[in-house]
């Protein structure tokens, strides 16, 4: 079976609209790109479509290739100041010289739609989420609308970074799965691949994922975002190799990408409640 991305995206979003609309607000997104890169620029042009489609403001700031730490910390702090911004994006990943930590650290909570802040990583962490991260929280999304059992399955996620890999294992986790975290030090990596009930590659390697490491039946998640010499974009799995073995499998494009930019929506429709109804209280 293939797990249609796309499909559950346009039906999630069709449901934000309404809600939306239903709930009066008006909420706003602001994104922050540095630099030209062109696939950073062609994300958050698609997540300024999307969010126009379902009723959320969006403004985008965009700053030279050169500005420094500095630099973007003014504009964060601009809009975690600003009361008409819910939500802020700081696209990823930032040049060289600006200090991505300070950065995602500057992001008042309440407004950090990304889910990258160190507080909503530690309320993930501790199983009490405000905000989880858009492709884990999008995932785990597309397993429940295709009732792929979690409770006391054995989930293997291979790569352990903050946006993808360590929110996938909580999340996980904190739907009962036994998460197994593999990494590119990782001994016999192949053996705990093929263990998964649930498999999650988020490693950014074409064709990393083969069907020997694949059990018979598993649920195969691909979070790779490659290129391949034809310049194709392909995710981190052989899909027509290990579509064969595998229970449900998520294309690339199709799958777990636009899943990703609809769970932004929903992030940002939860912060606008926020602000509405409790002044951030809760956080
Ligand atoms: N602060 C921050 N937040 C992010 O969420 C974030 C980020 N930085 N930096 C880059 C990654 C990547 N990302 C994607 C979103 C949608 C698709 C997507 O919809 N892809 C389409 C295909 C698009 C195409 O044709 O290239 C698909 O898979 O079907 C892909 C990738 C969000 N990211």
């Amino acid at each position: 079976m293939i797990l249609d991305g796309k499909a559950v995206s346009e039906k999630r979003l069709e449901l934000l609209k309404e809600k939306i609309e239903e709930s009066g607000l008006y909420p706003r997104l602001a994104t922050v790109i540095v630099g030209e890169d062109p696939a950073s620029k062609l994300y958050v042009r698609m997540k300024h479509r999307t969010c126009e489609r379902v009723g959320i403001g969006s403004i985008g700031i965009e700053l030279p290739e050169d500005a420094s730490t500095e630099r973007v910390l003014e504009a964060v702090t601009r809009l975690n100041n600003d009361p008409d911004i819910n939500g802020i994006l700081v696209q990823l990943p930032l040049p060289s010289q600006v200090d991505t930590t300070r950065v995602i650290n500057a992001v008042a909570p309440g407004k950090d739609v990304d889910g990258f802040h160190p507080y909503n990583l530690g309320r993930l962490l501790a199983g009490d989420p405000v905000f989880a991260p858009c492709t884990p929280q999008g995932i785990m999304t597309i397993l429940e609308e295709y009732r792929i059992p979690i409770q006391g399955q054995r989930a293997v996620v291979v790569g352990r970074s903050i946006d993808v890999g360590r929110p996938m294992a909580a999340l996980l986790l904190n739907a009962d799965a036994t998460v197994t975290i593999c990494h590119s030090k990782t001994k016999k990596i192949e053996d705990e691949m093929r263990g998964a009930d649930i498999l999650v590659s988020a490693v950014g390697r074409l064709k990393f994922v083969r069907p020997e490491m694949v059990k018979e039946g598993a649920t195969v998640i691909d979070v790779g975002i490659n290129y391949d010499e034809q310049g194709k974009l392909c995710g981190d799995v052989d899909f027509e190799a290990v579509r064969e073995r595998a229970g449900a499998i998520t294309p690339v494009p199709g799958g777990v990408g636009p899943m990703t930019i609809a769970t932004l929506m929903e992030n940002t429709f939860k912060a606008a409640r926020l602000s509405a109804c409790c002044n951030n209280t809760v956080l």
